[in-house]
C-alpha cells in the first residue's frame, strides 16, 4: 500500500518535527510506504502575500494534479470527527491513498467537498506541521488496528 501526504509547506529537512515524522514513517514500513511530499513554490508565496482567497486557490491549483491518483482524503479542521477505528476503514483495502494538508490560510470549500472524504482532528487550529506529526501517527494506529497490531489498545 501507498500512502502519500501533500503538504502545503517548505521543503525543511531539519525541521523540528523531522525526527518524529520519520519515526512513524519507519514504524509504517511493514505495511504501507509513507511518503511527504511538500508542495510549495513562488506563486504560492506571491498569493499569501495577497490574501487569503488568493493563497487558497493558489493551494487549489498546486495540489490539483495529484487529486485522483488514489483515494483523497483532505485535512480540514471543518472536516468529519472520526476515531481511530473509523479512520483505520479509510485505509483499509486501498492501494493508494493521498491526503492533504492545507497551508495558512487553509482549503477552498470547493477543493474540500470535491474530494473522498475530509477529516478533522478537533476544531481546534492546529500548525499544519503539527498535523503533519499527528496524522503520521493516527496512520500507523490506523494501520495497527487493519493488522490486530497491540500498538493500539
Ligand atoms: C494553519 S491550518 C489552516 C487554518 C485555516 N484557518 C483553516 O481553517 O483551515 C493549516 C492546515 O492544517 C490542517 N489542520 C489544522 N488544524 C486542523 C484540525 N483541527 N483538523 C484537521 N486538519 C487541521 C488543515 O489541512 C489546514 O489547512
Amino acid at each position: 500500500m501507498k500512502i502519500n501526504i501533500y503538504i502545503v509547506d517548505k521543503k525543511g529537512k531539519k525541521e523540528l518535527y523531522e525526527p518524529l515524522v520519520e519515526h512513524y514513517r519507519k514504524l509504517c514500513r511493514p505495511w504501507a510506504q509513507v511518503e511527504v511530499h511538500e508542495i510549495f513554490g513562488k506563486e504560492i508565496a506571491r498569493a499569501q502575500d495577497q490574501g487569503p482567497a488568493q493563497a487558497q486557490k493558489s493551494y487549489t491549483q498546486a495540489l490539483e494534479r495529484f487529486r485522483g491518483s488514489g483515494y483523497d482524503i483532505v485535512l480540514d479542521p471543518e472536516g468529519r470527527e472520526v476515531t481511530s477505528e473509523a479512520f483505520a476503514e479509510l485505509l483499509k483495502d486501498r492501494q493508494v491513498v493521498n491526503f492533504y494538508i492545507g497551508g495558512a490560510y487553509g482549503f477552498e470549500r470547493s477543493f474540500v467537498h470535491t474530494s473522498d472524504k475530509s477529516v478533522s482532528f478537533g476544531r481546534i487550529t492546529l500548525s499544519h506541521k503539527l498535523v503533519k506529526v499527528v496524522l503520521m501517527e493516527q496512520i500507523f494506529r490506523g494501520l495497527s488496528i487493519i493488522h490486530h497490531h497491540p500498538y493500539h489498545k
